[in-house]
């Protein structure tokens, strides 16, 4: 076991000393310690119940033989994070995340690991750790938010409903009461915000890569089968084991492009982008950005998520969840079915008995919303290593466009303008020094995306950034320009009334200005002094690697 090296032995009993002060018995110091990484906390709602989460999976290690050993990590709620200095900090709390996990696991010998998680950046964290451990792993979340109900009209509504409303206020479109309404059943219970953001997406490719059990990506947070499928995990963690079932035999280039595809089907956070890149390193294995197009223009997009669609999870958990959509495409041959998953089995003994249960909120493959899948990625002279665009929550009068640069040198400087009434239809917004360099941090920019969805301005207005999004950003929002303007890249040199051309069919974006313009342009142009200069987010300004290649730190 790998954890005798802490236990077993004459010089160990200083350690089993220091066990036995826990009140661990002899009994559970001899079995296998399993590391459970809880990741609750009362600052996110989607982490306020993980201490339940941890209980349920602390007794299903319990019942299979092993001894659960929890330790705590951090998370940031990127809604509360939203348009401040705190979303610089954001990102860069996922290799925190994965390295404070690294360390508890190395230094205490754990024989295997759970990681209870569920919001944005602590998912891929764990993943990323799961892969670089290489200890046998199962990954648990604490499931999405229930959909809101708008307590006087007919709908649903969910925490991007709350971002846009503030747009409609501001362009006089919505009363303050009624900002108010929406504010108080947005978000109505605890959980994951309800929509295919950001962490249901890393929820529901968990389930698709292999590392999470059917149901993880989107059984509620309120339902009891949640702490069930937690207590399962605990259980399950001990069959891995003693299989020893580690990461690299389930998360393997199979894995990743079953990943893919359901991230096509399912119109998934252009954030999955970025995380799958950074998981797939830590794994060692590659994914270049030209591959999300290839699998893109070969997987539809068969579900109609918030929040470019009618659904939220609890939609398509009803509809049969992450398997049913898996055995949709596995119909058309999209899916590797030999890929090996938590359950100890292969995804297509997961998916035998599997029936998509609601032919609306996951449509058959010839009969889908888009033909293509949920994400494009696009290349031009302004983008030359790529950038990013939710291309299924785009109006279809965007899809192509050609329009005035209005040039932003920070996310406040651009909502401010939108707010105040300065945007024009035709304009295309850029805003730049928002990379993983620049920012620092590549801040996600829900709230001047959601201001120009609420002011209706999302049929007429382009935003481009090296920055990045919220899953709930919709519209032509075109993030992840690389290489950033902080790294020279071109984006840096765009003036205010150049013209934009993008064309998201056929995957460009370029700058209407010839090529000698742009290198004269760009050979007289400086890099800004860095604004932060202390602490975390200076030392990952000077490490941090461009978005296309993940955002990891080298
Ligand atoms: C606040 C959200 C909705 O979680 C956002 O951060 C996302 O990325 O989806
Ligand atoms: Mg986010």
């Amino acid at each position: 076991m790998k954890s005798d090296i802490i236990k077993k032995g004459i010089e160990r009993a200083p350690h089993r000393s220091l066990f036995k002060a826990m009140g661990y018995t002899d009994a559970e110091i001899h079995r296998p310690l399993i590391g459970i990484a809880n990741s609750a906390n009362s600052i996110i709602p989607g982490h306020v119940h993980l201490d339940k989460i941890t209980e349920a999976v602390k007794a299903g290690v319990y019942m299979a033989g092993g001894t659960p050993i929890e330790f705590g990590v951090i998370g940031v709620c990127d809604g509360i994070a939203m348009n401040h200095i705190g979303m610089k900090y954001s990102l860069g709390s996922r290799e925190i995340i994965a390295d404070s996990i690294e360390v508890m696991a190395t230094a205490h010998a754990f024989d295997a690991m759970v990681m209870v998680t569920n919001c944005d950046k602590i998912v891929p964290g764990m993943l990323m750790a799961a892969a670089r451990l290489n200890l046998p792993s199962i990954v648990i979340s604490g499931g999405p938010m229930l959909a809101g109900l708008h307590p006087k009209k007919t709908g649903k509504v969910d925490l991007i409903s709350v971002f846009e409303a503030v747009g409609a206020v501001l362009s006089d479109k919505m009363t303050e009461d009624e900002l108010s309404d929406i504010e108080d059943s947005g978000c109505p219970t605890c959980g994951s915000c309800s929509g295919m953001f950001t962490a249901n997406s890393m929820n529901c490719l968990t389930e698709a890569i292999g590392m999470g059990l059917p149901g993880n990506g989107t059984i509620p947070a309120v339902m009891s089968a949640r702490i069930r499928l937690a207590k399962e995990a605990g259980m399950k963690i001990m069959d891995l084991w003693e299989k020893d079932i580690t990461p690299s035999k389930i998360m393997t280039q199979a894995a990743f492009e079953n990943a893919l595809a359901v991230d096509m089907a399912l119109g998934c956070s252009t954030n999955t982008v970025l995380h799958l890149t950074a998981i797939a390193k830590e794994a060692g294995i590659s994914m270049d950005l030209n591959h999300i197009n290839k699998v893109s223009s070969i997987t539809p997009h068969l579900c109609s998520l918030s929040p470019g669609g009618k659904d939220h999870i609890e939609d398509l958990n009803r509809a049969g969840g992450i398997q049913a959509v898996i055995k949709e495409l596995a119909q058309a041959g999209k899916i590797n079915l030999e890929c090996l998953t938590v359950t100890g089995k292969k995804i297509g003994e997961n998916i035998k008995n599997i029936q998509v249960l609601d032919r609306d909120v996951i449509r058959p493959l010839d009969n889908p919303y888009h033909k293509q899948g949920g994400l494009a990625v696009l290349f031009g002279n302004l983008a030359p290593e790529g950038c990013v665009v939710k291309q299924s929550a785009v109006c279809p009068e965007m899809m192509q466009h050609k329009g005035p640069a209005r040039v932003f040198e920070s996310e406040e400087q651009a909502s401010k303008a939108i707010m105040d009434n300065q945007i024009n239809k035709g304009d295309v917004i850029v805003i730049r020094y928002e990379g993983p360099m620049g920012g620092p941090g590549m801040r996600e920019m829900l709230t001047p995306t959601s201001a120009i969805a609420g002011m209706k301005l999302d049929a007429h207005v382009a935003l481009l950034t090296d920055g990045r999004f919220s899953g709930g950003t919709r519209g032509a929002s075109i993030g992840h320009i690389s290489p950033e303007a902080m790294q020279g890249g071109p984006i840096a040199i765009v003036q205010e009334g150049d013209i934009i051309e993008i064309d998201i069919p056929g995957k460009t974006i370029n700058l209407s200005l010839d090529q000698n313009e742009i290198n004269s342009r760009l050979s007289g142009w400086k890099p800004p002094e860095p604004k932060i200069t202390k602490g975390y987010m200076a030392r990952y300004a000077k490490n941090v690697s461009s978005a296309s290649k993940g955002a990891v730190v080298n």
